[in-house]
């Protein structure tokens, strides 16, 4: 069994879908239970909410999800951090990966955030977000991890003491045993390797070099590649879900937390189609109870017809005002809290259907209505899967990850009742 260790809620569903995709039987767990068994997965992933916490608070999490899935037989584990390598400098893909390293007693660790299916690529240890480097792109204006610097060696350079190598694309292009022949030279317990990759060729072939490997560490091309491989053992075929998740729950809300540019264009399309929508003005009323209390009056006043959309998304020199004034962590931590909740709010009302942007708000609002995990659905969007929650009463969930979907994904996924 593969056990996977995602850094973020939208991150997680991102890996399990590439999983699901495979043909592997795959779970989704939101919430550790030391009772929880697991009958017959190929592949589970654990959602962690780690990625912009104290780095040692997130490696003493990720260490006990890492004991979890060893105690459920998982022979190989996956660290899935953001494909556009989204960290502070004192964190947290360094430090978790130190720990996760030494308790697994790793020779070396490979690092592939390249996802295509995405957009991301890597050459000559520079990520790329579609045709623009990283610190180029929108990721920096994140509002928690701006990324203002594409050379990831350098990157990871900063978050560790071990040393960082680079497996650059001309070896790559060598095929998997050229791959087997340069790790061997970092087998000192705690080499870390960054790995170019510019499509799914590469990452297969990274993928059947590091088939062995107790540790792995990348995003979703790599959890592809790997699934991929995986199957292939056990002789299960590329699995296509035709099920009704998604499709059929009413009442449905949209929550949008992300600030990043494509949710931003999602958000505008939504209201562009007349949909409600209700914004969640921290700057104003730096409080959580009032900015819930007041979010879910303004709902109950709607006809939910057309789905509505409640959101605290600004563009980045809004965010940035708004950053100033209330400081970065506590205007995330009043948003985030506000937003679980409103979800709680909503489900106690009916909602059936949440469509959540952003991971960090993902997690807040998961972890607010105490959801324990979920079984993995069609795909709104390219590693956007709907998710049916497990437990008495089911709801569907569509976690989005900030930059993912067409501009028209919570437009479609909230959709309007009877049309
Ligand atoms: N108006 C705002 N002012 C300040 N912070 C905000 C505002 N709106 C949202 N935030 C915070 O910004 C953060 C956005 O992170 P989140 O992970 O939810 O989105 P994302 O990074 O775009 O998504 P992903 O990680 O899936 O790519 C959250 O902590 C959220 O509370
Ligand atoms: O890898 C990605 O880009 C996403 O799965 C993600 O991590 C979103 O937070």
């Amino acid at each position: 069994m593969i056990g996977a260790i995602a850094d973020d809620f939208t991150g997680a569903t991102d890996i399990a879908v590439a999983f699901r995709r495979q043909g592997l039987k795959t779970t989704i767990i939101f919430r550790l239970d030391e009772k929880t068994v697991l009958s017959d997965s190929d592949a589970v992933v654990i959602a962690l909410k780690i990625r912009t916490i104290d780095a040692v608070d997130a490696v003493d999490r990720a260490l006990t999800a890492l004991h979890w899935l060893q105690a459920r037989g998982a022979k190989q584990i996956l660290y899935k951090y953001c494909s556009t390598f989204d960290s502070r400098p004192d964190g947290n893909i360094g430090p978790v990966v130190d720990a996760l390293s030494r308790s697994l007693n790793a020779r070396h660790v490979i690092f592939v955030p390249a996802s295509p299916q995405h957009g991301r690529t890597q050459y000559m240890g520079h990520l790329f977000v579609d045709r623009t480097l990283l610190s180029e792109s929108p990721m920096r204006h994140h509002p928690l991890t701006p990324m203002r610097q594409s050379h990831l060696p350098t990157v990871l350079s900063e978050q560790t003491e071990h040393d960082v190598a680079l497996i650059d694309h001309r070896a790559v292009a060598q095929g998997p045993e050229h791959i087997v022949s340069l790790l061997k030279e970092f087998d000192t317990p705690g080499s870390y390797v960054l790995i170019d990759a510019l499509d799914e060729n590469d990452l297969r072939t990274i993928g059947s070099a590091c088939a062995n490997d107790v540790l792995i560490t990348g995003a979703a091309g790599l959890a592809a590649a790997v699934g991929e491989a995986h199957a292939r053992h056990l002789g299960k075929q590329p699995d296509y879900d035709h099920s009704n998740i998604g499709h059929e729950l009413f009442p449905a809300v949209a929550l949008a937390g992300s600030c990043s540019a494509r949710t931003l264009e999602q958000i505008e399309f939504m209201k562009h189609q007349g949909h409600p929508a209700h914004l969640l003005n921290a700057l104003e009323t730096p409080d959580a109870d009032l900015l819930a209390h007041r979010a879910l009056g303004w709902y109950d006043e709607q006809t939910h017809a057309a789905g509505p959309l409640i959101y605290s998304s600004l563009p980045p020199t809004q965010l940035h005002i708004t950053q100033q004034h209330l400081g970065t962590a506590r205007a995330s931590s009043i948003l985030e809290a506000a937003m679980g909740l409103i979800a709680s709010g909503l489900v106690d009302r009916g909602a059936r259907r949440l469509i959540v942007a952003g991971g960090e708000t993902s997690g807040a609002v998961v972890t607010a209505l105490n959801i324990d995990g979920g079984v993995i659905g069609p795909e709104a969007a390219t590693g956007v899967p709907w998710i049916r929650t497990t437990g008495t009463k089911p709801i569907d969930l569509l976690l989005k990850s900030g930059n993912f979907g067409e501009p028209d994904l919570l437009t479609k996924s909230v959709g309007k009742e009877n049309s």
